[in-house]
Parts: structure tokens; C-alpha cells; sequence
């Protein structure tokens, strides 16, 4: 028996099930987010992300389990519990005839307490933009759009769909540090995502999500024992590669240094990345 919803998190679910057919595409999925909280949600395609994310906006219905976000069951959310919530998709606005800052006024206008549309385009450095209609964006701008159009009703909870499939490393880069002061501003955020290096840089914890069941969640230096594995350090002795795993890797850079007359050879300290250790749980629960 699970435990009850939890009324003060953000984001509350037991049970969760949603079939399609004979099939569960989510299996009893169990998960709080905290208030404030950043949440990214991890799997392979087919997994369940995006079926949890959207009966969480209230746009999917569920087959089972109890559901509460902002303290509401999404599929009963009303108009004033929307306005709380802001939704970026996998694509949005781009296309539109307006220019940036005509599309971010009218959807303002939808919300009681909206951003200024103009303060919401510098926040995602489209200022120079703001006369420049959707479809001349480039795709990273079109994103930051996307962005924009997600906050600017000022939500206290955002749902990001792999925002930054597409940006090249300067736009993640930029993207990143919208996101933390998004953050700084109290918005709590639940993101999937394909990236993994972009989970571990934002996430204040990630869940692994395989075929409708959350297999594990925790902070990112931590999940699938990340936190306590061995290290392996590496090294170049007599024209070859040498490397081994030890749970104590400053006593064997020590002793290698002991054992060289100055620099060793490439010498190189290795942990396992997040993406080593998500490959080994995904592989593992196929
Ligand atoms: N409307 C639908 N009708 C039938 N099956 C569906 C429907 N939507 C999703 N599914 C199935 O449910 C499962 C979960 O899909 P979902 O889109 O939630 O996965 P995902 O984790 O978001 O994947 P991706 O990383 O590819 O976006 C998949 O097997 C998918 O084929």
C-alpha cells in the first residue's frame, strides 16, 4: 500500500497507470517533486515520458493511481490552475506570422498576473528579436521563443519537453543559465530530456524512466550507485595503455608519481558519467 499523496510537493503521484490497449504505457509509477525543485525525467524513447508529463498537465487522462499537481488532480484543473502552470513543447510558436513580441503579448494576455512580454524576451536574449517575425528565427531561437512563451504568464511550475534538442553548445550553454534563473525566481521545473550532461547540470534530481516504471530516482552524482563506484585511473608505461580500478585512486597516483621521475604519462582520473551509468540501467531492465 502507497503512501498518500503529499498535499506541500509540488508534484504528487501514486500508482499512476495509463494503458493503450493491453499494453501499460505507464506501470504504477510513484514520484514526488518537491516546490522549487528541478526534475528530469530520463528514458528511451517509447518509456512513458511523455504520456506521465502530459496527464500531469491535464491534457491525457489516466486509467489509475491518484495524481495531484499544485495541490490538484490535473484532470479536474481548472482555468486559475492552468494560468500556475507553463508548458513548453516540443515545438511551438515559431511559425507564426507575429512578430516575437506581438505573439508573447497576446499569449499575456491569457494570464492574471502575466510577465512583461519585454522583460521575458530580454530574459531569453531575444531582445534584439522582439521585431522579428516567428518563422525568420533560427531553430534555437525558435526554442527560446518556445521558451518565453512558457513563462510569461509567470507559472509557478514548468514542464519542459526536450528544450534544447537542436541548440548548438553555446545556445545549451545559455539556455542552462535561463533555467537557473528561472530557478532563482522559485519556479519549480520538470524536464525531460535525451541529454544527459544537461540533466546532470540541471537537475537537482533525475528518475529513470523504462518501459512505464520509474526504476529509480535520485540526485545525480548518485543514481545507480554513480556515488560509490570505483574509479579508473589510467596511465601510459612502456608505449602501452595501462588502467585500473581502485575505490582509493589518490594512493595510486601517489604511487605512480613515486614511481616516475616527473609527469606520468597521460595520466588520466575516470568516474563513471551519468550516461554510463543511465546505459547500464536502461540496458539492464530491458
Ligand atoms: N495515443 C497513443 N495511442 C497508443 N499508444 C500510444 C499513444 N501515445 C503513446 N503511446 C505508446 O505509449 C508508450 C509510451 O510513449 P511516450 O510517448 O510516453 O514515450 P516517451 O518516453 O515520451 O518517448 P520519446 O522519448 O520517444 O518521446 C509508447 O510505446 C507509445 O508507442
Amino acid at each position: 500500500m502507497s503512501s498518500p499523496l503529499d498535499p506541500g510537493a509540488a508534484i504528487s503521484i501514486r500508482g499512476l497507470v495509463k494503458r493503450y490497449g493491453d499494453r501499460n504505457a505507464v506501470d504504477g509509477v510513484d514520484l514526488d517533486i518537491r516546490r522549487g525543485e528541478i526534475f528530469a525525467l530520463l528514458g528511451p524513447n517509447g518509456a512513458g515520458k511523455t504520456t506521465t508529463v502530459e496527464i500531469l498537465e491535464g491534457y491525457r487522462s489516466r486509467d489509475g493511481g491518484d495524481v495531484a499537481v499544485l495541490g490538484q488532480d490535473p484532470a479536474e484543473g481548472g482555468r486559475r490552475w492552468r494560468a500556475e502552470i507553463g508548458i513548453v513543447l516540443q515545438s511551438g510558436a515559431g511559425d507564426s506570422q507575429l512578430t516575437c513580441l506581438e505573439v508573447l503579448t497576446a499569449q499575456a494576455a491569457y494570464y492574471p498576473d502575466p510577465r512583461d512580454p519585454a522583460e521575458v524576451l530580454e530574459l531569453v536574449g531575444l531582445t534584439d528579436k522582439a521585431g522579428a517575425r516567428g518563422r525568420s528565427l533560427s531553430g534555437g531561437q525558435r526554442r527560446r521563443l518556445d521558451v518565453a512563451m512558457g513563462i510569461v504568464g509567470r507559472p509557478a511550475l514548468l514542464f519542459l519537453d526536450e528544450p534544447t534538442t537542436g541548440f548548438d553548445p553555446e545556445a545549451r550553454r545559455q539556455f542552462w543559465s535561463l533555467i537557473r534563473s528561472l530557478r532563482d525566481l522559485g519556479t519549480t521545473m520538470l524536464l525531460t530530456t535525451h541529454y544527459l550532461d544537461e540533466a546532470e547540470e540541471l537537475a537537482d534530481r533525475v528518475g529513470v524512466i523504462t518501459a512505464g516504471r520509474l526504476v529509480e530516482v535520485a540526485v545525480p552524482a548518485e543514481l545507480g550507485g554513480r556515488g560509490q563506484a570505483p574509479a579508473v585511473v589510467s596511465w601510459t608505461e612502456d608505449g602501452a595503455r595501462r588502467s585500473q580500478d581502485t575505490p582509493t585512486p589518490t594512493a595510486l597516483v601517489a604511487e605512480l608519481a613515486a614511481r616516475f621521475p616527473g609527469e606520468v604519462p597521460d595520466l588520466a582520473v575516470a568516474r563513471p558519467t551519468l550516461e554510463d551509468v543511465y546505459l547500464q540501467m536502461i540496458g539492464q531492465s530491458r
